[in-house]
């Protein structure tokens, strides 16, 4: 496979988040932690390819979105994108102050469209997102399913060469998900490249062609749909069968593997100083 065929490499990328800890049993030198939300991770996304991210809670499925999408940036490794980028997700991207149509002329001004291009994308938007009058509204007057009508309409007209989706099926009323669905259908019959983030395993399995499981940051597996969705299946069944301090344990157990405690101190200075 050429250079050319790929859309996304990640090479040994690192996220680090800061924890600031509350609890009182916590020495006062150890309250502001680090800690790995992405740790070493390496891989390609080939051009055309619909990868499914699948992870529990606080696996690090977000913060791949971020730095997939170029809004937040690795603390370590190198991530090679090939194409325009565009996030849709239901808590980023859209300015709460300005209005909707305001919010569309903004992002057409920062990624340097024409007047007739943001013209199109305001009519295409009025078009799919059905919000009606609420598009000369401010978003802080949005429901979170408006917003996530507005995001992903300006992302789907957009038309970007791969597009990042996190979790932004998961609200608004399910003809309106059915919609976006069946436009990411056209979208990956029309051959961009897609990463979709849902906590739904049988929406991941029906929609993509791979899959990648974090989990505690790291990635566990990385290949064909069937497979990745089959092992976590049978990981998410055995999981539920634990009680729930058995859950709290393990939650605790993978968090310890992800603090830092080897503080290297080039890199907090670089960070944080
Ligand atoms: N801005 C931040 N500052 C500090 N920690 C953060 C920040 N954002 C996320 N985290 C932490 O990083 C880890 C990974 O979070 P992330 O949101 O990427 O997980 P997720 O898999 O998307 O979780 P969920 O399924 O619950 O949305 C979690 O432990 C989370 O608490």
């Amino acid at each position: 496979m050429g250079q050319q065929d790929i859309a996304i490499e990640f090479k040994n990328v690192s996220k680090i988040y800061k924890l600031k800890r509350k609890d009182k049993e916590v020495k006062k030198d150890e309250k502001t932690q680090f800690f790995y939300a992405l740790k070493d991770l390496s891989f390609q996304v080939k051009k055309g390819q619909v990868l499914g991210i699948l992870g529990t809670n606080g696996s690090g499925k977000s913060t791949m979105a971020l730095v997939l999408s170029g809004i937040a940036s690795p603390d370590e490794g190198e991530i090679i994108v090939n194409g325009e980028q565009a996030l849709v997700a239901i808590n980023t991207g859209l300015n709460k102050q300005l209005t909707g149509l305001e919010n569309i002329e903004l992002k057409g001004a920062l990624l340097g469209l024409s007047k007739k291009r943001v013209q199109e994308i305001v009519d295409g938007v009025i078009e799919f997102a059905e919000i009606g009058d609420f598009l000369y509204q401010p978003v802080k007057k949005y429901s979170s399913g408006m917003k996530s009508r507005l995001g992903f309409s300006i992302n789907l007209c957009l038309n970007p060469e791969i597009m990042i989706i996190d979790e932004a099926l998961s609200v608004g009323d399910k003809s309106f998900a059915k919609k976006c669905l069946d436009r990411m259908q056209e979208l990956k019959e029309d051959g961009k490249t897609i990463v979709f983030i849902s906590h739904s395993l049988p929406q991941v399995q029906e929609f993509c062609d791979s899959a990648m499981w974090l989990e505690g940051g790291k990635m566990r597996e990385y290949g064909d749909i069937d497979t990745v969705c089959e092992h976590y299946a049978e990981y998410i069944e055995t999981y539920n069968t634990l009680t729930k301090a058995q859950k709290k344990a393990e939650r605790d157990e993978k968090f310890k593997e992800r603090i830092i405690k080897d503080r290297k101190p080039g890199l907090f200075d670089r960070l944080f100083g």
